[in-house]
């Protein structure tokens, strides 16, 4: 019987591997292997190939008979004459937390350490179309939108490694007759019969009463990833017009019919913070032209002001004054404030011997600052007014020497601090986080 790769049996080089459009460097195949059905197929597949294939498989440390397991899976890999490497689980779930959760994340931070530290860039899953059709249905049930809808996708690049699942569109019933037909042993989870768990619940509910359902569910979630893909490319669209990376224009947007308004938003949004749906929803409709608003999200809020949406990350309240050192050229992040002070040859300036010295605070109340050598000290609340800041960015931090203000982010060097002209000195600008990537080449600790 041939194995369930089918008609797409890869070659021996590297290349492209069936069914996963994924194009991987090296020879080195990892094959995540819980010793259940369907990895032990897969794994049992992949070595028939004769490539080199390395087993790796995590331990989560939570049912008693986990040690056993992992030297099953090492027997078991070793037969095929494929290397074996395993990782345990540290931790627990906080309280509260979900075990499955947990697990999942901790056995993806473990498959992907171990892949790398192999060298394997292709790392196989054994989901199947059972598995799909069941992440299908579990989605739905929670109102997923198109990303949930959509399920596991076939092959995914992340951070080097392309995550494979070649047997996706595979039914589970094929992969249980090649099992059996190559007398694979294969371990039997007991936790994949606790009804405590949903995806348990549903597949004892589901399977015999719907036998059928699987290919048509598994064809559902293929029409979402097409609708899904459809839909960012339009929001990409969509942005390169409306936003740029701090502002969104909330007047262009509203005039766009409201499903592209959502989906613009909704993929503008994605790029600051993980927003519920009803975020979405509830700022389209609570918008107001001309309106200074402001909506809490997660990690920071959103603000419409003059008709743009910005975002500002959460700035930690009573944040300490903290001494800086910005006497060199380059670029000093600040944790916390949500930007990096830029520091350049430039005049006028400040005079190095002060940038080594500074202390760095959040705004206090009643701060004066000076624009210009011509011009006066006023309040900051003014000259936020005059700069046009907006009211989220008016918190600061501000750099101090002694008592004298030195800059603040938003509004710039106070012209009471300038060096004079023959003194060895350097300018400083604020550049909040939305505008660093371009210039991420000169970091610098300002620690
Ligand atoms: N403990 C683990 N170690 C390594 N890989 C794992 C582990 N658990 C799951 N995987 C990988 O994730 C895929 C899907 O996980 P899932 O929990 O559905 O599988 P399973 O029931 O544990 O075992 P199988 O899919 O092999 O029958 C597995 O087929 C396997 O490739």
């Amino acid at each position: 019987m041939n194995s369930p790769f089918g008609l797409f049996m890869p070659g021996k080089r590297p290349g492209r591997w069936p069914g996963t459009d994924c194009s991987v460097e090296t020879d080195l195949v990892a094959v995540a292997f819980s010793g259940g059905l369907d990895s032990t197929a897969l794994l049992h597949a992949t070595a028939r190939l004769g490539m080199r294939v390395l087993a790796l498989h995590v331990h989560h440390g939570l049912q008693q008979q986990a040690d056993d397991w992992a030297a099953h899976c090492e027997r078991e890999a070793r037969a095929l004459g494929a290397g074996f490497a395993c990782t345990r689980l540290t931790g627990a779930p906080a309280p509260g937390d979900s075990v499955e959760a947990w697990a999942r994340e901790g056995r993806h931070r473990a498959l992907h350490q171990m892949a790398r530290a192999a060298g394997a860039d292709l790392l196989l899953l054994a989901h199947h179309r059972q598995d799909q059709a069941e992440t299908f249905l579990l989605q739905a049930m929670r109102g997923a939108g198109l990303a949930g809808l959509a399920g596991m996708p076939r092959a995914q690049w992340r951070d080097g490694v392309c995550w494979a699942r070649p047997w996706l569109d595979r039914p589970r019933a094929l992969i249980r007759a090649y099992a059996e037909q190559q007398g694979l042993r294969w371990i039997e989870d007991p936790s994949n019969g606790d009804g405590r768990f949903a995806r348990n619940r549903l597949r004892q509910a589901v399977w015999p009463a719907f036998p059928a359902a699987e290919a048509g569910l598994a064809q559902a979630a293929r029409w979402v990833q097409q609708a899904d893909a459809l839909a960012a490319e339009v929001a990409a669209e969509d942005l390169a017009r409306l936003a740029s990376a701090e502002r969104l224009d909330l007047t262009q947007l509203a005039a766009l019919s409201p499903a592209r308004a959502s989906n613009a938003l909704r993929a503008w949004l994605a790029t600051h913070t993980a927003a519920p749906a009803s975020l979405v929803e509830r700022l389209l409709a609570q918008w107001r032209p001309g309106a200074t608003q402001s909506w809490p999200a997660p990690g920071g809020a959103l603000h419409a002001y003059r008709d743009g949406l910005y975002w500002s990350a959460q700035v930690p309240q009573g944040q300490a004054p903290m001494p800086v050192d910005l006497s060199r050229p380059g670029l000093y992040p600040q944790p916390g404030w949500g930007g990096a002070w830029l520091v350049e040859a430039a005049a006028p300036g400040i005079a190095t011997a002060r940038l080594a010295r500074l202390v760095q605070r959040a705004r206090g109340g009643a701060e004066q600052f000076q624009r210009a050598p011509a011009s006066v000290p006023r309040g900051v609340k003014k000259a936020c007014q005059e700069a046009g800041l907006p009211p989220w960015r008016r918190g600061g931090p501000l750099l101090f020497d002694g008592d004298l203000l030195v800059a603040m982010a938003g509004l710039g060097m106070d012209a009471r601090a300038f060096a004079s002209q023959d003194e060895p000195q350097l300018s400083l600008r604020w550049l909040d986080d939305s505008a660093l990537p371009q210039r991420e080449g000169a970091m610098h600790s300002a620690a």
